[in-house]
């Protein structure tokens, strides 16, 4: 007979964008209807909600809407409740740091939306305060189950490239300012003061996805820029955007052939004209990929065209021939919702789980690399943590 485990968490932060539809909806939810996760032992492990915010009428209402039956405004009292053991954060980036320690203080294990905070140092107090109170901790890392990352990665793990030589990714898409349509992220994004800026939202990204997926970063050299310096806010009163918009880094890799360069372009300011909203090409001797965050091209050196350059010659090459789709070969799920089951499993049952707060102080370190790389305008290596 199947027996049911169940496992509070407290969920912050699930009136926001990522909190409500990524975490809340599209992962615990998602879970809770599908019978919970299963343990090794046949159990299945349901999860039992109990979602916080601030403003007790939005919260109220999101808890109705998905039938969640626990929700507060009082933080407090939900960490003193023992029999809820996850805090799960969502909120904006700014308040993290001292949200998780009071939750690690609290005795429960933490899981977090990126980046961990603003900070290094702060960063890397948290991931070692949650080794010291022996917690189990958790980052999301979403782009590494995207299934277009998953098949570069099979790709590179059977040496298709051959020696890989470089990276180059290109992310982003035009976010509104207000002025002609309505902003599609949060104003917050653009305010360095609230915890805002692109280096700090997505190198952290980066991190995990050019150690993991191509080889471990070893130096930055960026270019944070504020290109649109006004914005309307929510209630659509004009704000100063102080914060960066825009982020053009170069990387050195530690390949296992020697020294991997990727570029990545990261930008809240400019128009879409390729595969995907954000596209990684990896070339290597043997072969090219290019992955979106679906579908993934591959074009091997057999298949590869032999451009002749004449400007006086309209092109005849088709660039787009001879590149091969790589097949899906299985189901891919949701990101968020597979590493809130491998989180959940490894608080459960100590299943495998990676990627700790000391990861998550990783990308915060690269973030801060990337910064210091733009104000002194030189190249920062990355050292080890030592954690
Ligand atoms: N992994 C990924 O792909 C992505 C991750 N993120 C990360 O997710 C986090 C949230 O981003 P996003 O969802 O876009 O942001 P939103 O602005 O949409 O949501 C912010 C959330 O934080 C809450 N909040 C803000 N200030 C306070 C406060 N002072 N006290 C209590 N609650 C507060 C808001 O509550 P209220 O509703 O009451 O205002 C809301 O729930 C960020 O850390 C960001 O870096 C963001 C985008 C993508
Ligand atoms: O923080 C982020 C900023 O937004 C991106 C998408 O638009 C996310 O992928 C990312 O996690």
């Amino acid at each position: 007979m199947e027996r049911t485990k169940r496992i509070g968490i407290i969920m912050h932060g699930v009136t926001g964008r990522m909190g409500m539809n990524q975490h809340l909806i599209r992962s615990v939810l998602a879970i809770m209807a599908e019978g919970g996760v299963a343990l090794k032992d046949g159990t299945m492990l349901m999860p039992d909600p109990i979602i916080v915010g601030r403003n007790a009428d939005k919260i109220e209402a999101l808890a109705k809407k998905h039938g969640v039956t626990r929700w507060t405004t009082d933080l407090e009292a939900a960490l003193a409740d023992p029999e809820d053991e996850i805090f799960f954060d969502a909120a904006s980036t700014a308040m993290r740091p001292g949200l998780l320690r009071r939750a690690i203080d609290a005795g429960k294990h933490v899981y977090s939306e990126k980046p961990v905070s603003e900070g290094l140092d702060e960063a890397v107090a948290i991931a070692r305060h949650a080794q010291a109170k022996g917690v189990k901790n958790g980052i999301v890392h979403d782009k590494l189950d995207l299934p277009g990352l998953l098949k570069l990665k099979r790709l590179r793990d059977l040496g298709f490239f051959g020696k890989i030589l470089s990276v180059k990714g290109e992310f982003g898409y035009w976010v509104f300012t207000g002025d002609d349509l309505t902003p599609q992220r949060p104003s917050w994004n653009y305010r360095a003061e609230d915890g805002g800026g692109i280096i700090s939202d997505m190198l952290c990204h980066w991190r995990y996805v050019l150690d993991n997926v191509i080889a471990p970063v070893k130096s930055v050299s960026c270019l944070g820029f504020t290109h649109i310096d006004s914005r309307l806010d929510e209630s659509g009163d004009r704000y100063t955007a102080t914060a960066d918009d825009a982020a053009y880094a170069t990387f050195l890799l530690d390949g296992p052939d020697g020294d991997i360069v990727a570029h990545i372009n990261s930008s809240w300011c400019t128009r879409v004209r390729r595969d995907d909203l954000v596209t990684f090409q990896v070339d290597g001797t043997h072969g090219s990929a290019v992955a979106g965050l679906h579908k993934c091209y591959s074009q091997h050196r057999v298949n590869t065209p032999k451009p002749v350059w004449n400007p006086d010659q309209p092109q005849t090459l088709d660039f787009y021939e001879g590149w091969d789709e790589v097949p899906d070969n299985t189901v891919y799920d949701n990101g968020f919702k597979v590493q809130w089951e491998q989180f959940l499993r490894h608080v459960a049952e100590d299943g495998p789980w990676s990627y700790t707060l000391v990861e998550g102080a990783k990308g915060v370190q690269l973030a801060e690399a990337g910064y210091q790389s733009t104000k002194e305008r030189r190249w920062i290596d990355i050292e080890d943590l030592g954690l």
